[in-house]
């Protein structure tokens, strides 16, 4: 479960989410877009835990943002992979060093087996001695998305994740996307791309200016915009008629 309450971020004067709330169950994918400078990544690193919010509660994973210290950030890193833009990587590290790093800090059972699987899947299976710095843009995205499904995390929050990936590895992503929520994940896709994640997403959380425009299901925006063929002319159709 994924709860955000009247979430503010201020950097310095500058207020960058404005009273935003919504939340997600088990199974739930939510769609966060908006346009640049909306407050998307803000939220996302605020839910990850890695900046504080100015206001708000913040529940993620069954751990209390609002209320907890240390130990609840480090009880949320086990259960939540926030995977950004630009995966930082280890330059030091080969991909097969990355996998054996994570899956022995989250102490991953069978984590060399789960590796060559995830590496498999998202066909990095012939980069596996790599070092990092060689990867390309896409292998780099394919990496850091393969080190957090590792440790099968309950919660996912993935920004742009399809940056640099080639259309196979758009749709495997997709679909992985698809069968963990299936398995129970809680996952938020924050992405420009709305025609791509539109036959993912169970919910959309559309931000503009810091504020909330719209958050619902899927089915509920089709229902209050029926003119609309696709996610994409919901989600134009919705922000024209709720921006002021
Ligand atoms: N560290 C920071 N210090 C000051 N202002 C910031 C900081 N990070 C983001 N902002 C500002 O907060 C606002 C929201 O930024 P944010 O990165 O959350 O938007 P976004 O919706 O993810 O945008 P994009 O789609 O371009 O990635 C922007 O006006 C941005 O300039």
């Amino acid at each position: 479960m994924l709860r955000c309450h009247e979430l503010r971020k201020l950097y310095e004067d500058h207020l960058a989410v404005d009273g935003v709330s919504f939340s997600l169950a088990p199974g739930n994918i939510g769609g966060l877009v908006g346009p640049n400078g909306a407050g998307k990544t803000t939220t996302m690193r605020c839910l990850a835990g890695l900046i504080p919010a100015t206001d708000g509660s913040l529940c993620v994973a069954d751990c209390d943002l609002s209320h907890g210290g240390a130990t609840t950030l480090m009880e949320l890193k086990r259960r939540l992979a926030y995977v950004p833009d630009d995966p930082p990587l280890f330059d030091d590290l080969t991909v097969a060093q990355h996998l054996e790093f994570i899956g022995r800090i989250y102490d991953v059972p069978d984590h060399r087996a789960k590796s060559a699987e995830l590496l498999d899947y998202f066909q990095l299976g012939d980069k596996i001695n790599a070092g990092a710095t060689t990867l390309s843009r896409g292998m780099r995205q394919k990496l850091a998305i393969c080190c957090a499904y590792l440790y099968d995390p309950a919660v996912l929050l993935l920004d742009e994740p399809m940056t640099g990936l080639d259309p196979p590895g758009i749709r495997r992503l997709l679909e992985s996307i698809k069968q963990r929520a299936a398995a129970g994940a809680t996952i938020i896709i924050s992405s420009h791309l709305l025609a791509m994640i539109q036959d993912v997403c169970t919910h959309l959380i559309v931000m503009q200016r810091g504020k909330l425009q719209y958050f619902g299901d899927v089915d509920q925006l089709r229902a209050e915009f029926p003119g609309a063929q696709s996610l994409e002319e919901a989600y134009f159709e919705a922000t024209a008629a709720l921006s002021v």
